[in-house]
């Protein structure tokens, strides 16, 4: 078999796995086989065959995974075959009495977005990756698209999710908006990260395009009355579909990347520096920008827009156009790919997030920026950029995403020594009071955590209904389950 084929279905698009590219170095295990099955029967018929001759199946997306989650476990001595969801990318039906769409789980995000557009209606979903991920992959990995104030989170949004496991079909029987009766196994798909089945086919809600989309922006003094702002928009639940807030070292960086060269340069174009610094007493080394964009109606927009400026305002906040509102929201969706480039330069840099109450928001950015600090220093690493941002908003916390890059020159092995240090960050979010992830999920990266932080009753009912869905293992990924750093 076409060994680029089987390459590229082993690994997703983690720092190490960009890296072991790019310096051509192998990954300790690869997948044997690819197959691409083109419909749900063919999905039951490759789960027969093997269970039938023992052999491991790893379901494969769109490869977006940052976790870890699709590469092969080294120590696997069975046939490990690739399962490609790719050909499995219809619209099954579109129901618009009921707003629902049934899509198969290979379909990549801007295609679903692309077919339901034509026919007027949107799902909504958009998480940074959608030009490349799938609908089975944001199910497999309980995914958060940028949107979700209006629209939901993945889990918000699926109806029902066809998953085929060793054991048989797992689905709903009806379409239903709610139903009591008796704990809700069908959860058990959200989030499953390819360990229990193939998710074939998933129906989800979906609304009429909204008629205008508006961007803004509101610049704040610092960093935590920026904070204080979203929490108090999250109080009065009037998020629009997108709020965002970067912090002083992330607002730098992407004005850094302008084709200017004062960095100031080209923001003050249209929102004066001047008139930050003399007539708001900004200080340009700490202020703060959020980032919004609101959907629906043009008079409710409107009205929206003044509901939010006023209540930045009263945060020490000044709006700043709808240009620079845009300009930061496309930023968040080409910065992960800027990381690629960064290689070429010796800079090694991931992004990890975490979800945290509002109480313990700010101290956790603090801890976690100081742990990073204290690190490079150990290190000698002098070079380094350690920011963060509020992404998501919810009545009780936020999600806090964070970047890291360094310059690795005089270094041996900076992988390694990104992940050493993103591991004692993560210990440093756990101690905070964060969690193991928003969204990106568990996969093998974050197994160790897994393991730490679920009871045991968790734990136990996990291993027991993967034992009864998958009595021989054949979903061997080793997501959530340990394996260590080391043998990845
Ligand atoms: C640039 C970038 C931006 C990102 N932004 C976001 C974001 O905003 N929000 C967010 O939630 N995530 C984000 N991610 C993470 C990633 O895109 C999500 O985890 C996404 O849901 C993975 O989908 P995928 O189709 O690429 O899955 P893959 O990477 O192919 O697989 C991920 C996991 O899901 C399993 N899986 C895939 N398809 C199926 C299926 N049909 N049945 C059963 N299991 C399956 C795999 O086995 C694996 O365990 C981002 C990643 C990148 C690289």
């Amino acid at each position: 078999m076409d060994s680029l084929a089987r390459l590229s279905r082993s690994h997703g698009q983690t720092l190490y796995d960009i890296y072991s590219l790019r310096h051509g170095k192998c990954f300790p295990r690869i997948s044997d086989i690819v197959v691409w099955p083109v419909s749900h029967e063919d999905v039951i018929q490759i789960v027969k065959i093997v269970n039938k001759h023992n052999i491991v199946i790893i379901p494969f997306g769109g490869g977006t995974s940052v976790s870890g989650a699709v590469s092969c476990p080294k120590d696997e001595k069975r046939c490990i075959v690739s399962v490609d969801t790719s050909q499995m990318n219809r619209l099954m039906w579109l129901d618009e009495s009921n707003l629902l769409v049934c899509f198969e789980a290979g379909v990549i995000g801007q295609d679903l977005e692309r077919e339901l557009h034509k026919r007027g209606y949107t799902c909504g979903h958009e998480p940074d990756s959608y030009e490349f991920s799938s609908l089975g992959g944001w199910v497999a990995t309980r995914a958060s698209g940028m949107k979700k104030n209006v629209y939901g989170n993945i889990e918000d949004l699926v109806i029902d999710a066809k998953m085929v496991t060793s054991r048989g079909v797992i689905e709903k029987k009806s379409m239903a908006p709610r139903m009591s009766s008796g704990p809700d196994f069908q959860q058990i798909v959200l989030g499953s990260e390819g360990t229990l089945g193939i998710i074939t086919e998933v129906v989800l809600k979906i609304r009429p395009i909204p008629e205008c989309r508006v961007y803004d922006s509101v610049v704040f003094p610092n960093f935590e009355s920026g904070v204080n702002c979203m929490r108090e928009v999250a109080k009065q639940r009037c998020q629009p579909v997108s709020i965002r807030l970067m912090d002083n070292t992330q607002f730098r960086f992407g004005e850094a990347l302008r084709p200017v060269e004062n960095i100031f340069g080209s923001f003050l174009e249209s929102f004066k520096k001047s008139y930050l610094t003399f007539v708001h007493g900004f200080q340009l080394d700490s202020i703060c920008v959020m980032t919004l964009l609101f959907e629906g109606k043009k008079s409710e927009v409107v009205s929206h827009k003044n509901r939010i400026a006023k209540i930045a305002m009263s945060f020490g906040g000044v709006t700043a156009g709808e240009r620079n509102g845009e300009r930061g929201y496309m930023l968040t969706f080409v910065i992960a790919y800027i990381r690629d480039l960064a290689l070429e330069y010796r800079v090694v840099a991931e992004s990890f997030e975490t979800s945290v109450t509002w109480d313990k928001t700010l101290s956790l950015c603090d801890n976690v920026k100081k742990t990073v600090a204290i690190q490079c220093n150990k290190l000698n690493i002098k070079y380094y950029l350690i920011s963060c941002r509020i992404t998501q908003t919810y009545d009780s916390g936020c999600c806090v995403y964070f970047y890291f890059g360094f310059n690795w020159t005089g270094l041996d092995n900076p992988v390694l020594i990104y992940h050493r240090i993103e591991t004692v960050a993560r210990d440093t979010i756990m101690a905070s009071g964060g969690s193991i992830s928003h969204h990106h999920g568990v996969g093998k990266l974050r197994a160790h955590w897994y393991e730490k932080y679920t009871s045991e009753t968790v734990l136990t009912l996990y291993n027991t209904s993967k034992k009864i869905l998958d009595p021989k293992n054949v979903f061997a990924n080793g997501n959530l389950i340990s394996v260590p750093r080391s043998k990845l």
